[in-house]
């Protein structure tokens, strides 16, 4: 793998994806670094902006019918950052061995993409960590459970030992791998990501450990495996309880001898690979019933990782919401968003199984819909049999000044619209007051309903 590193500070990327979502979030997530951003939806798109008189170009490696891998001849000398999913992993290391100077996955995490960026470039990197001082970047949250988490990091990291993390989905395990990670000796090296969830049964171990030429039907030519591509760097392999038996009994070989051997082959390779594994599952007891190997949980479980649900986090619910809200609207270019104080109740008051993942899709959700300066309990769509939970909404920890101020404008705004419509409502229509207080008239219905001002309905005037 060639590492492509310039001195002078980054000016111009290009990104090439055709998926405009992620195209637009990405465009907007680096002009926000200063960077000058253009972008295409194909090669062709590509290849008319020039790319070689780029400093960095961002390709996805699935473009539309198109090979993403393609960007790197037509980009050359252009250093080509390449995005991919887990699905098309294997293209990834192609890319890489072909020279693209690192890889990142999807969905893409923000401070990721930031930092790797500035990386790859040579460029300053992002004008502030916004992570406090010992909070891991990319990680938020600062209450008692994840300050043990933060330590647990800082204190494994540079131990080059195999470490288990445990949690439910969402909570952040592949973050802890990250920062494990790029907090290690191997920083510089390889982080390969596998879930192991997402690869059929009948195809993990062959992408797992390789295979020769002839192994099986279909194997046409022989193939390196992911292990032998993070040789040197990290193995994060998430969903380990999904690993089926035989394929345990090879990373079994890795994490005692160093040893791997391709499907199909007779010959032996040495790896120096630090392993970390998640799970949400409970290995012990899949152990018990057999479907995981009891002496693979032991080597896995040299130092464990447990992150604590959302809903244990209450200190930092809000806190964590209030940034994920901050990066959804800068991803949907609706700056300045907030709670209104029913929403930041139903936060608390929700038991986010889906954890992070969870609130912070409901909180797109809300930048989505929300119509006016707040983003009300609708916008975020929670179920609406709420899992109890033992603390009850009434208990929202003390505001910050800043909590305190946004919840007197959600007051006074509210206020202020009662006192609108029941001023008004005599004299105007439903959609002359609905654009007078620049909301849909759909809105303005649900907002009376919530308010309990419901339109009376008018006399009919006779001609
Ligand atoms: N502490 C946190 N701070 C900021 N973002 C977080 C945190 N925990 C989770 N997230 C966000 O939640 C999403 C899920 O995180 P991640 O993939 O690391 O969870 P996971 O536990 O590995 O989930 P799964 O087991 O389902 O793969 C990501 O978008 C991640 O950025």
């Amino acid at each position: 793998m060639s590492i492509h590193m310039t001195t002078r500070p980054m000016s111009r990327i290009l990104i090439v994806e055709n998926e405009d979502a992620t195209r637009h979030a990405l465009k907007t997530l680096l002009e926000r670094h200063a960077y000058r951003v253009e972008e295409a939806a194909s090669l062709d798109a590509a290849q008319a902006l020039a790319p070689q008189t780029f400093d960095l170009v961002i390709c996805d490696l699935r473009l539309a019918g198109e090979d993403g891998t393609q960007m790197l001849a037509l980009s050359a000398p252009t250093p080509v950052l390449v995005m991919t999913d887990h699905a098309s992993l294997r293209k990834a290391v192609v890319a890489l061995k072909e020279g693209a100077v690192d890889c990142i996955t999807k969905p893409l995490d923000d401070d990721e993409v930031v930092t790797t960026v500035a990386r790859v470039s040579g460029s300053p990197g992002p004008a502030r960590d916004a992570s406090p001082p010992g909070v891991p970047s990319g990680m938020i949250g600062e209450c008692a459970a994840m300050q043990c988490v933060y330590e647990r990091i800082r204190k494994t990291a540079p131990a080059d030992v195999t470490v288990l993390v445990q949690g439910e989905s969402g909570t952040g395990k592949e973050l802890v791998a990250r920062a494990l990670h790029r907090q290690s000796r191997r920083a510089k090296a390889p982080l390969i990501c596998v879930n192991c969830a997402a690869i059929p049964e009948t195809l993990i171990e062959s992408e797992l450990f390789g295979h020769e030429k002839g192994a099986f039907t279909g194997a046409n030519s022989a193939r390196t495996g992911l292990v032998e591509a993070a040789d040197g760097g990290t193995l994060f392999l998430d969903e380990i309880g999904e690993l089926p038996l035989d394929a345990q009994a090879r990373l079994l070989r890795v994490l005692q001898e160093g040893e791997i051997r391709r499907i199909g082959s007779v010959e032996t390779r040495y790896v120096d690979v630090r392993l970390i594994a998640a799970t949400h599952r409970d290995l012990q007891s899949l152990s018990r019933s057999g479907e995981f190997r009891l002496d693979l949980y032991y080597r896995l479980n040299v130092m464990q990782i447990d992150l604590p649900p959302l809903r244990e986090r209450d200190d930092d619910i809000l806190a964590i919401a209030k940034i994920l809200l901050e990066r959804a609207c800068a991803r949907h270019a609706r700056p300045g968003l907030r709670l209104s104080r029913a929403a930041r109740r139903d936060i608390l008051g929700y038991a986010w199984p889906g954890n992070v993942r969870e609130l912070e899709n409901a909180l797109e959700r809300g930048v989505i819909l929300a119509e006016g300066h707040l983003i009300h309990p609708d916008d975020l769509g929670l179920p609406s049999e709420r899992a109890s939970r033992a603390t009850p909404p009434s208990a929202e920890p003390p505001h910050s000044s800043d909590d305190e101020a946004s919840l007197d404008d959600d007051l006074s705004l509210e206020d202020y619209f009662q006192h609108f419509v029941l001023e008004h409502q005599a004299q105007m229509s439903e959609t002359e007051l609905a654009q007078k207080l620049g909301i849909s008239r759909k809105c303005l219905w649900e907002r009376r309903q919530r308010l309990g001002i419901p339109r009376k309905k008018q006399p009919r005037r006779m001609a």
